[in-house]
């Protein structure tokens, strides 16, 4: 089997119709995407959905039922075909960060560099530890760091080597607090970017997926639901699931009652259709809290069943004549209290609807 080109970037990571599973059971199905050089994916997806497994397959550590991986249109997974997961020049970040507790932060950094010569290695070290702010600590060892310290030698120890492609299987965030989480994602993408390096990154957690991806596919039960921008699977998603597991949303019945029109409890909403519903079909249309918001002009109205104070705003949950209950917005001036009746309209850019259930 070719050895796959070092030292250049991944130009495209396609993953065609792949099923991978265990014991003749798919846990992964006919999953399709597309990583392009220099982006950042993520496979996001509840506990058990089966993105470890994916991203498994793509490092070559399991084998596939169905289905190609192409690394820059070189087959490196099929039924037929496996490349070595040490021939595919692509790195990995385990979900426990694993430094080596014997070796100092240089020493370990240089793990994967042993081919290389040592000056070269020795300055690429170097290099690395500047990046990720740990210049000074390369003769530490591992226990002397914090979590997030640790995090970055393992994420400098993964690139050193510069693969085509970096996985990172819910790390390097997982066992830091949300802060240091918080103060990382960021960190970590702007790393990356700075080397142009393609990664794919797993996570269940939507805000880390948002702050750090370019690109994310939505999975449930082995299946990948969705692929887009952040902006795109929030604003358009297309699959119920989509809808409802990306940020807070409710689903209002609703008829269509024209080309960009539908009527529901909350009158007639307009905007943009993207569905191509008949008219008078019945539908569930979904609206996000800021789609709602307090209005004491409307003549549409709901009583507040439940309230969040977030300092800029109230969110409240409002119930409806119908009984529908739905998120709502309200300006932080705006303290109404539990069983209020309020005023409410809606707004929205596009309407997403899918056929009444
Ligand atoms: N080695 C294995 N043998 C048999 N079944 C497995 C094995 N590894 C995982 N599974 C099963 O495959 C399914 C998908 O698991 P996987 O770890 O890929 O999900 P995940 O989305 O990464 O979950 P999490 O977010 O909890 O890590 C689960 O039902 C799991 O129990």
């Amino acid at each position: 089997m070719t050895l796959l080109s070092s030292h250049s970037m991944l130009k495209e990571l396609k993953l065609t119709n792949v099923s991978v599973g265990y014991d003749g059971n798919a846990v992964v199905k006919n999953a399709s995407f597309q990583l392009m050089e220099g982006q950042i994916g993520c496979l996001l997806g509840p506990s058990g959905c089966g993105k470890s497994t994916l991203l498994r397959a793509i490092a070559g550590f399991e084998s596939l039922m169905m289905g190609e991986i192409c690394v820059d249109d070189q087959v490196i997974s099929s039924q037929t075909i496996s490349v070595n997961p040490e021939h595919r020049h692509i790195g990995m970040v385990f979900q426990d960060i694993a430094l080596f507790p014997h070796l100092t932060i240089a020493q370990n950094i240089a793990f994967g560099l042993s081919a290389w010569p040592k000056e070269v290695a020795q300055q690429r070290v170097m290099y690395l530890l500047d990046l990720v702010g740990l210049t000074g600590f390369h003769a530490r060892y591992p226990h002397s760091l914090s979590g997030g310290q640790q995090q970055r030698v393992a994420l400098a120890r993964a690139i050193a080597p510069k693969p085509k492609l970096l996985l990172m299987d819910e790390v390097p965030f997982s066992g830091l607090d949300a802060k240091l989480r918080e103060e990382l994602v960021p960190d970590i993408r702007a790393i990356l970017q700075h080397e142009k390096m393609s990664a794919l990154l797993v996570t269940h957690d939507q805000m880390e997926a948002f702050a750090m991806a370019d690109q994310v596919s939505v999975m449930d039960a082995g299946v990948i639901h969705q692929t887009g921008s952040p902006y795109q699977i929030y604003h358009r998603p297309e699959t119920r699931f989509v809808a409802s597991f990306i940020g807070h949303g409710d689903f209002l019945p609703a008829t269509v009652c024209g080309p960009d029109c539908v009527h529901s409890d909350l009158g007639n909403i307009r905007g943009e259709l993207h569905h191509g519903f008949a008219d008078h079909a019945l539908v569930d249309l979904l609206v996000r809290p800021d789609d709602i918001l307090h209005d004491d002009d409307s003549e549409f109205v709901g009583v507040i069943v439940s309230k969040w104070f977030r300092g800029s705003h109230f969110l409240y949950r409002v119930k409806l004549s119908s009984g529908k209950v739905v998120y709502c917005f309200a300006s932080s001036h705006h303290n109404h209290a539990v069983g209020q009746e309020i005023g409410l309209s809606v707004h929205l850019d596009h309407l997403v609807m899918f056929q009444r259930q």
